[in-house]
This record gives structure tokens, C-alpha cells and sequence, in this order.
């Protein structure tokens, strides 16, 4: 057993959840990361972010939702909200890795953990909810395309009682509570940020030796907002968040403040160099390896020095797929920011230019709006900067009718929004009144 052979794996099917992608992957490198770093994702994620994250992580993969076999897709057509969960799975594909560590994204690493990998699959902390199921944010396991089939098999014949990844897995997973104590693994590994002040007596005793926080639950770190200058949480003091919670929520801006943002600025940094007059277009930053084949060295060489590393980080095995987007076509383009207004004030929340003019930072950038790939519905990213507050806010962008139009055309079907069953009925029945 070789250390090169095992990996940290999370998931990120979306460019919100890549940002807790960044800092849990930035927070593993903090604690002398010994084990490769690889991030799971879905044709959803923007090419900026892909090249962010490959950044951070040694390997940025590619799985689609549903594509392994129909008889799945049939499955789950009722059960879309399964798509996600089963994107999950694809993590036991992975198997130039014998034994693999899975953490959400939405978790982070206080210290190092390599302990884990002398565990067996599978192991897992208990649910805080409910302590006989194992809650699947943090988990040992060991890739096979035999467990992976059977995993898709039971999904498609049980379902999961949850409906999502932490049913199906406890019950395929079934004897975890009883067989092996081994496969429990002690709380600080996946201490859920909210529900541990609920035995404040027992934090008080054992919090401090946290390995792992999970900010599990609908509410993310990325929903806060954040003071960079004082480091601490604008909410702070609210009910809604405790001393424990800002405690742990501090140390993940942190780590977004100080790392995570530098490195989308250096981006931006090389590619002006790279190419001067195409400053405009960030989701280009991603572009030229677009047409390059995963595993070819050439291409990369026409390719701007930034994207030379990506290329290079991108390299290994075919599921990786670098979607051919053509750069005037991203809508994410520092030239489309109406120009900032002058005379506007450091207190307020104010973009990327603002903080140019007010603290004199050689930025000469726009914050990043991290848009999706010209592919998807959905969601980006709106990062707002200014010297006293730090946010992300979500967007759903609205698709004009022939966009979605030509999307049901090409098969993509948005089952649980625009094109739910209840949404096409409403429609008729306008029509048909
Ligand atoms: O739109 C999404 C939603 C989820 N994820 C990934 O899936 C993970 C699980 O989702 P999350 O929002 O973190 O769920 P939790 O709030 O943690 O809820 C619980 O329930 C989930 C569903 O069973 C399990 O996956 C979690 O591990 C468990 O902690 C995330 O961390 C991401 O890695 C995405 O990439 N995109
Ligand atoms: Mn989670």
C-alpha cells in the first residue's frame, strides 16, 4: 500500500458548492497533505472554476448526473432530486486509487487526518439526527466498479429512504452500526458545526480536538457574510449563530479571504499577460485546452502559460472532458461590467474596481461572476468585496424562451424546476382556458 495510490475526493456540481470545494481542498493543503486531492465534477461547473480548482486540486474530473446506463435513467426520472446523490457514487470509480477518503464540500479540515486511511471501508461517523445511521459527509472507501454497480443496482431497485446519497449508502452500508467498531469513526471527524453546541458539556470537553467540521444542513458558509478586515462574521452574536459555529465559520473565510481569492486574482493576472487583448473574457481563462485532448501535450503548448499547468493537471485519465466553449460566447466578461461609480463609499458593498479606487490595490479586475458553462441553467456565483464585507450571492439566470427551447431540443430537461410536471400542467392549462 502506497500512499501515491490513495486520495482525498470530494464532489462539486455546481460553482457555489466549488467554492466550499477550494476551501476544504485549501484547507487539506494546510495541514501537510500527503495524499493526492481530487475533485469530482459535473458538466455544470463554469470553466473558470475548473481552472481554479485545478489549482488546488491535483485531479479535476469530470462525471456526468446520469450516464452510466438507461436503465437508471428510468429509475430516477421520477427521482430527480437523486441526480446529485448519484454523481456521489461515481466516487467509487476512481480506481487508480486503492483507498480513498470522501469529504463533502461543504466540510473543512482543521488538522491533518491521514489516520483515516489505516481505516476499512466502510467507515463513517455517526448522524448527529440519529446516531445509528452513519452521516455520509466524511467517509473511508475503497473504489471498485464491482461495489459502484452494485451501489446504481440498489439505488435503482430500493431507492433510498432519504431520498439522496446517506439513505441509500446506510442502507447498502446496512451492518456499519453494529458489525465493526473499526468503521465508526469518532466524531471530530465530522462534527457537524450546528448541532454541537445541542451537548454543549461534551464540546466543552472534546470540541477543541475537532479534526473535521461539517456545516451540514441547508444553511453553507458562503451564505454568511464575512468582515475581512476585523475576521469576524457579520451575524455574529445573532441566534442564529453561536460561538461555536462563528468559530468554525471564521476559519473558513478565512481561508477564502487569504487563499482562495489570491488565487482567483493571479488567474486573472496571467491571463492578461497571456494575451493583453482578451482580457475580457474570464471564461476563456479555461479555453485553450478546450480543444485539446485530455492526455495530449501539444495542444497545451499553444495554450497561455497559466493554462499550461491545467493541462498538465488535467492530464491523467479520459473521463476528464474540457468542454469546447467558445470564449465570446461565455457571458462572463470584465468589459460588460458597467463602469464602477464615482464617489461611492468604502462602507458600502461595492465591486472588484471599488476597492482599486478606495485602497489603492493595483486590482484591475471586476470581482468574479462566476457564471456556468454556456451549457447549463443555473446557478453562478456573485462574489461582492468590499474592505468591510465579503459575501457570495447565488443567481439563477434566467434562460430566454429559445434557450430553453433549444435545451428541451438537446435533451436537457430540467425535471425539478422550469420543466417539473406541475410547471408544464400550468402551462396547458393557461393554454388550454
Ligand atoms: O447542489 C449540490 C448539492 C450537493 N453537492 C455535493 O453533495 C454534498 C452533500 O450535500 P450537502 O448540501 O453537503 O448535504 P448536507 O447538508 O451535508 O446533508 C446531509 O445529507 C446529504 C444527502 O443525503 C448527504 O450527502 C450529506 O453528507 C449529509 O450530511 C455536498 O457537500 C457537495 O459535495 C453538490 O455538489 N451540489
Ligand atoms: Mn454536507
Amino acid at each position: 500500500m502506497s500512499v501515491s495510490d490513495q486520495a482525498f475526493v470530494t464532489l462539486a456540481t455546481n460553482d457555489v458548492y466549488c467554492q466550499g470545494a477550494l476551501v476544504l481542498g485549501q484547507s487539506l493543503r494546510n495541514q501537510r497533505l500527503t495524499r493526492k486531492l481530487v475533485v469530482l465534477i459535473t458538466p455544470h461547473v463554469s470553466s473558470l472554476l475548473r481552472v481554479v480548482l485545478s489549482r488546488v486540486f491535483d485531479e479535476v474530473i469530470e462525471v456526468n448526473l446520469i450516464d452510466s446506463a438507461d436503465y437508471i435513467h428510468l429509475a430516477f426520472l421520477n427521482r430527480p432530486e437523486l441526480g446529485v446523490t448519484l454523481t456521489k457514487l461515481h466516487c467509487w470509480t476512481l480506481t487508480r486509487y486503492s483507498k480513498c477518503v470522501f469529504l463533502d464540500a461543504d466540510t473543512l479540515v482543521l488538522s491533518n487526518i491521514d489516520e483515516l486511511f489505516e481505516r476499512g471501508e466502510f467507515s463513517a461517523a455517526p448522524d448527529p439526527g440519529w446516531p445509528d445511521c452513519f452521516n455520509s459527509g466524511v467517509f473511508v472507501f475503497q473504489p471498485s466498479l464491482e461495489t459502484h454497480g452494485l451501489l446504481l443496482q440498489h439505488a435503482t431497485d430500493h431507492g433510498s429512504f432519504d431520498g439522496a446519497d446517506q439513505g441509500l449508502l446506510n442502507s447498502f452500508f446496512s451492518s456499519w452500526s453494529t458489525a465493526d467498531i473499526h468503521k465508526h469513526l469518532p466524531f471530530i471527524y465530522n462534527l457537524s458545526s450546528n448541532t454541537a453546541y445541542t451537548y454543549s458539556p461534551a464540546f466543552k470537553q472534546f470540541g477543541s480536538s475537532a479534526k473535521v467540521v461539517h456545516f451540514l444542513g441547508s444553511r453553507k458558509p458562503w451564505n454568511y457574510k464575512y468582515n475581512p478586515q476585523t475576521g469576524s462574521l457579520l451575524e455574529e452574536g445573532s441566534e442564529l449563530v453561536t460561538q461555536h459555529q462563528a468559530s468554525f465559520l471564521k476559519v473558513w473565510w478565512g481561508i477564502y479571504h487569504g487563499s482562495i481569492l489570491p488565487l482567483y486574482e493571479s488567474i486573472r493576472d496571467e491571463q492578461e499577460h497571456a494575451s493583453p487583448g482578451r482580457t475580457a473574457c474570464l471564461g476563456g481563462v479555461g479555453a485553450p485546452c478546450a480543444n485539446s485532448a485530455p492526455s495530449a501535450e501539444g495542444p497545451c503548448a499553444n495554450s497561455v502559460p497559466s493554462a499550461r499547468n491545467l493541462c498538465a493537471d488535467s492530464a491523467v485519465g479520459s473521463s476528464q472532458a474540457w468542454p469546447a466553449e467558445d470564449p465570446s460566447e461565455t457571458n462572463v466578461g470584465v468589459d460588460e461590467t458597467p463602469p464602477s461609480p464615482e464617489g461611492g463609499h468604502s462602507e458600502d458593498m461595492v465591486g472588484w474596481p471599488e476597492i482599486e479606487r478606495v485602497m489603492g490595490d493595483p486590482l484591475s479586475h471586476r470581482p468574479p461572476q462566476l457564471a456556468d458553462s454556456t451549457e447549463t441553467p443555473a446557478t453562478s456565483v456573485d462574489l461582492a468585496v468590499s474592505i468591510s464585507e465579503m459575501s457570495l450571492k447565488e443567481k439563477v439566470r434566467e434562460l430566454s424562451p429559445e434557450e430553453e427551447r433549444r435545451k428541451w431540443e438537446e435533451g436537457h430537461v430540467d425535471y425539478m424546476g422550469q420543466d417539473a410536471f406541475a410547471r408544464i400542467q400550468e402551462k396547458l392549462d393557461r393554454f388550454l382556458q
